[in-house]
């Protein structure tokens, strides 16, 4: 069996007085999906910016590869891959000004691989619009580009299903698949009912965690 990638031991968080979670321990392993649950406020984003190095309120262990995940940070956060519930896009950039920014100092990427990823996230003859005159779910397509170009091998994706259509979701669901089969782990984060095959959860709110 291979080593899980991120490890989280005895996990606890509060905030402003309110315990959203303890004991949380989970291992991410190569090759999985992994969907964090919950009703609102149970702590599912706090859980992401957490595990994705943003928030440092919280007590336990998170383990990279094996080794306190504050030895590795830089391994860490190059290997990592995080997409927060808003889409982080800049209004008064074009699609393809974002995602250069975006790029930029991760990996050198030219603008032809730029403009395919946007077409294939169904944004082709709007690379070149002001961000701030596109709809929402294409505002969240420009930054669900990334994982088309995207090699870190573990995804942290809060609710990025957010505004997109019926379409957009499925291949969405196919691209998290795809990356668990090529050896990536995916943990996500969505209200929309996710339901791909071996996939793991880890339920917040009172619930237990259950391993398919
Ligand atoms: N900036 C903040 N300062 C203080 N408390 C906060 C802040 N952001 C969120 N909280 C509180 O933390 C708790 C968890 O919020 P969080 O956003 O992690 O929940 P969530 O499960 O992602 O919710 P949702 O399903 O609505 O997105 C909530 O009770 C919320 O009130």
């Amino acid at each position: 069996m291979s080593e899980p990638l991120l490890q989280a031991v005895n996990l606890e968080c509060e905030r402003d007085t309110r315990l959203l979670f303890h004991n949380l321990s989970f291992s991410i392993l190569p090759g999985t999906v992994t969907r964090v649950e919950g009703p609102n406020g149970t702590g599912k984003t706090t859980l992401l910016r957490i595990l994705a190095g943003l928030n440092d309120a919280f007590s336990g262990d998170l383990l990279w590869c094996g080794e306190p995940r504050s030895h590795l940070r830089e391994s860490f956060l190059r290997n990592t891959l995080y997409l927060g519930h808003r889409p982080g896009i800049k209004p008064l950039l074009t699609p393809l000004e974002n995602l250069r920014a975006l790029m930029a100092g991760r990996r050198r990427v030219t603008d032809d691989t730029l403009s395919q990823a946007l077409a294939g996230t169904g944004l082709a003859g709007f690379e070149h619009v002001p961000c701030r005159n596109l709809s929402a779910g294409q505002q969240r397509r420009v930054a669900l580009a990334r994982l088309l170009i995207a090699d870190e091998p573990l995804w942290l994706l809060d609710e990025v299903f957010t505004a997109i259509d019926a379409g957009g979701v499925k291949a969405i669901e196919a691209l998290l698949q795809q990356r668990a089969q090529e050896g990536g782990a995916v943990l996500v984060t969505t209200h929309h009912d996710l339901q791909l095959p071996g996939m793991q959860r880890i339920i917040l709110g009172g619930g237990e965690r259950d391993d398919n």
